[in-house]
């Protein structure tokens, strides 16, 4: 395949509910979407980072100079490559995983397009279907967050996922647990907020048999969930500090995390997903596809991944309508707690124009 040229193009979706996290809270999100074209076919791909680096050190600002200025000219003078080649071309760029993951899925689709094979039947999906799990962010009260879980609930979601911090932890997972019993399957995600020392205080969690704890402690500080791992009883997920399949490999060796949440634009892409998947299923980690707040282009990306048969939790690949009243595809609906993996060519999936052109802040094409 040869490149012609990638558009860049940034769109603004309003959220349908402010979404707090230990890092801030969200309004609205922009995102990347970049377009790749070649003589075959074109490919869509999605750049998870956020507007500000909150949740990691890549932004979305810097992920389209980067692409612009590095990333994408290194393809073009590549001449003739395929999807597989993207990640060693792209490999004398040192990080800036989230913006290659973006370029790498562009390529890739347009590739899957031109050959008529879906990203699901590439990646090895065995599901046809996808249970889906729902991330329920910091409440203002506990008594709204009862309301919002059981409103998650009651629409379906298989499982529910607490955003903590400091202060908002034993007490909300208490009243979900008294409010909607013992059988609902229940996790938490810290997003890096607690210390080394906060061992003690994360244990008061081990008492309401939770699947997981994502992420309790900074993303570099793999001995440290390795040392909380032996003092707490609720199994260690890790999120942030897995960027690559040798990472993976470590926090494993090291006795970090127990599971793992896969996100291919923070490991930088799908294919090396794929290699994580197959990492942890060798170890008998089981991982589970985490989520970005991606509109509809990164949600069938991650709709064929999470059918992977190593991804035995429910993800955080939630209904488009979870975020966002429009979509700028085809919105995703929840369907007794599933989603469809998409099975065209490809991702599967085009941005309807009519919502994307109403969302798009800016466009910029990049000849190559
Ligand atoms: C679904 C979920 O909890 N995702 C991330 C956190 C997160 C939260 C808010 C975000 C806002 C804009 C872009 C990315 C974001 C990621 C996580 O698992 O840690
Ligand atoms: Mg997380």
């Amino acid at each position: 395949m040869k490149l012609t040229g990638v558009e860049l193009r940034t769109v603004e979706l309003p959220l349908v509910a402010p979404f707090r996290t230990s890092f801030g809270t969200q309004t609205v999100r922009e995102a990347l979407l970049l377009r790749a074209v070649t003589p075959e076919a074109e490919g869509w791909g999605e750049c998870v980072a956020m507007a500000e680096p909150l949740y990691s050190s890549e932004y979305l600002e810097g992920c389209a100079d980067v692409l612009r200025r590095y990333l994408i000219p290194a393809l073009g003078r590549a001449g003739t490559f395929d999807a597989n080649a993207v990640a060693p071309l792209l490999a004398p760029f040192r990080g800036h995983r989230m913006a290659k993951a973006a370029l790498e899925t562009a390529v890739l689709d347009a590739e899957l397009r031109a050959r008529g094979v879906s990203l699901a039947r590439e990646l090895g999906a065995v599901h046809d279907r996808v249970p889906c799990g729902v991330s329920v962010g910091i409440m203002d009260s506990i008594p709204a967050l009862v309301d919002a879980v059981a409103g998650y609930l009651e629409t379906g979601y298989v499982r529910i996922k607490l955003k903590i911090e400091p202060g908002w932890d034993v007490e909300p997972v208490r009243a979900v647990r008294e409010r909607f019993g013992d059988d609902v399957l229940l996790q938490v995600d810290a997003n890096t907020a607690y210390r080394r020392g906060d061992a003690r205080h994360l244990a008061k969690l081990d008492p309401f048999d939770l699947l997981l704890i994502e992420q309790p402690l900074d993303e570099e500080d793999i001995i440290g969930h390795a040392q909380l791992a032996q003092a707490i009883s609720t199994p260690v997920c890790l999120d942030e500090s897995i960027v690559s399949a040798r990472s993976a490999a470590d926090a494993i060796a090291l006795g970090a995390c127990a599971i793992v949440n896969i996100k291919p634009g923070r490991v930088g892409g799908y294919l090396e997903s794929r290699r994580i998947h197959d990492l942890c299923v060798a170890h008998d980690i089981p991982v589970w596809c985490g989520g970005m707040l991606e509109t509809g282009i990164g949600r069938a990306a991650n709709l064929a991944l999470a059918a992977l048969p190593g991804f035995t939790l429910p993800g955080d690949t939630s209904a488009s309508d979870r975020y966002y009243a429009t979509d700028v595809t085809e919105p995703f609906r929840l369907d007794d707690g599933h989603l469809p993996v998409p099975t065209g060519p490809g991702l599967g999936v085009d941005p309807v124009p009519d919502a994307l052109n109403a969302v798009t802040t800016r466009t910029e094409w990049i000849a190559v």
